[in-house]
């Protein structure tokens, strides 16, 4: 096989980035944009030793799964790299990534719930960090050609709630307006590298914030007194990124107009983010993979509760009310913060937050003599360290709650619990992130009886 060739292929799987898998001559070919069922022919765009990638040249058999989708370049971006696939079917994908994880995992016997769907499968996003850079001598906003830097332009960001991109696009024109010049990563000179905007469903309340090579720049004050026009604008952040880097945002924040947060609420709980928290951007559905989680812990009144990886503390402060004392730790301060304030903010008094990284923290809890209930953790996609896990099982809990947006780590994870003598017999799929192949999965530990 080589380069350019064009070949005869039938689809046979998706891989678990959303890509069509064909085999041809002892190779495995990534099909991008194809599905399971399809024959298509496809020109070859690299070649490795094992497998290849190739491109559609045509479709000559399509599945019936196949959605026509309008903006081809959501696809291309992989800003929704599952719209070509029926959402029905896309529940069915993530589904199936947990239950291959567990089959290689020798574990078949553990029972996966169906996906629960997303209330809203597109405009979703809470949250839209845009590229902004020149193409063709005008400043555009867009989304990155997938493995790529090459922007391709958009308006319409499909995923991300319209009242975003009606502000993003309202923020473009100003840039363009005052000839404020986009990022240029190769010569890491220009000013605006992103767009980050926020909006909370609940209070509709929006931040903008301007992720920027400098601290300041000469058209800043009227940049932002336009910005601070467009209706709902609550916020703007300058965010300062002076390296050459592909982190989005820069260490340091300077408020240029409005509030340092906007306000959100998660059930009854009202919640303050900084431009640096994280928070849930679905924001629908988030009450629903909560109350999953929360009604799986069987909460009791005199439960002491850890909230790990805990951001602004939405986890821990959504229970409190209902427990004894609730703890929790972060690695981002300004998050930590959030949390301790949005504590105060709800009248709760028995939670607490502390800045360190969870695999610190914890061996030092346990270390102090700390007992524990209940232990919720939601990590980042790398998952818990043995030093965690270590330390959490020796807090003697009875229960811990393994929220998780990567279900490798989660079932590696779920080994090492196993190991140490709890259990699990479910993991529940649950789709935060309609239109990609990002699955989120809820699982429960068990202290196993003896
Ligand atoms: C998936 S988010 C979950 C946040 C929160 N539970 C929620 O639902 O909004 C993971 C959080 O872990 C934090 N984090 C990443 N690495 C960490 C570490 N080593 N120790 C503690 N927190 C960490 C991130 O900053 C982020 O806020």
């Amino acid at each position: 096989m080589q380069k350019n060739q064009i070949v005869e292929l039938e689809i046979t799987d998706l891989s678990y980035e959303a890509m069509g898998v064909a085999h041809y001559e002892g190779l495995t070919i990534f099909v991008n944009n194809a599905l399971p069922g399809e024959i298509v022919k496809a020109k070859v765009l690299k070649v490795k030793k094992k497998f290849a990638f190739a491109k559609i040249e045509e479709i000559i058999k399509e599945s019936p799964d196949r959605v026509k989708v309008k903006l081809n370049q959501w696809v291309q971006t992989g800003l929704a790299s599952l719209a070509h696939i029926k959402y029905d079917k896309q529940l069915e994908f993530k589904r199936n990534q947990v239950v291959n994880l567990l089959h290689k995992a020798d574990l078949d016997q553990i029972k996966v719930d169906q996906t629960l769907p997303s209330p809203e499968e597109t405009g979703y996003r809470n949250k839209a960090q845009v590229p902004v850079r020149m193409v063709n001598d005008q400043l555009e906003i867009g989304f990155f050609r997938r493995h790529s830097h090459d922007l391709v332009p958009l308006t319409n960001f499909f995923t991300t709630d319209p009242e975003i991109d009606r502000v993003l696009i309202a923020v473009r024109d100003i840039l363009r307006k005052y000839k404020v010049p986009a990022y240029d990563e190769i010569h890491n000179k220009g000013e605006v590298r992103y767009l980050d905007v926020r909006r909370s469903k609940a209070s509709g309340e929006i931040m903008v914030i301007l992720v920027c090579l400098h601290r300041d720049f000469p058209q800043l004050p009227k940049v932002a007194a336009e910005i601070s026009q467009i209706p709902d604008v609550t916020s703007i952040i300058l965010n300062h990124n002076p390296k050459k880097t592909n982190v989005i945002l820069g260490k340091n924040d300077y408020v240029v107009f409005g509030e340092d947060h906007i306000t959100d609420k998660i059930g009854d709980v009202k919640f303050r983010i900084s431009p640096q928290s994280f928070f849930q951007i679905n924001s629908l559905q988030t009450p629903r993979l909560y109350n999953l989680a929360i009604e799986k812990a069987d909460l009791k009144p005199e439960d002491v509760v850890i909230d790990a990886y805990s951001g602004i503390g939405t986890i821990g402060l959504s229970v409190a009310k209902h427990v004894k004392a609730v703890r929790g730790m972060e690695v981002i301060k300004p998050a930590v913060d959030d949390a301790n304030a949005n504590a105060k903010l709800n009248g709760i008094t028995n939670a607490e937050y502390v800045v360190g990284k969870a695999e610190e923290v914890m061996p030092r809890w346990a270390n102090e003599g700390l007992k524990t209930d209940v232990i919720f953790v939601d990590p980042p996609r790398k998952g818990l360290t043995p030093e965690f896990i270590d330390a959490a099982v020796k807090t003697n809990p009875k229960k811990i709650v393994y929220i998780s947006c990567n279900p490798a780590t989660q079932v590696r994870d779920l080994q090492l619990f196993r190991e140490q003598g709890y259990d699990f017999n479910e993991i529940d799929p649950v789709d935060m992130f309609p239109q990609t192949p990002h699955v989120e999965s809820v699982a429960v530990l068990e202290k196993a009886e003896k």
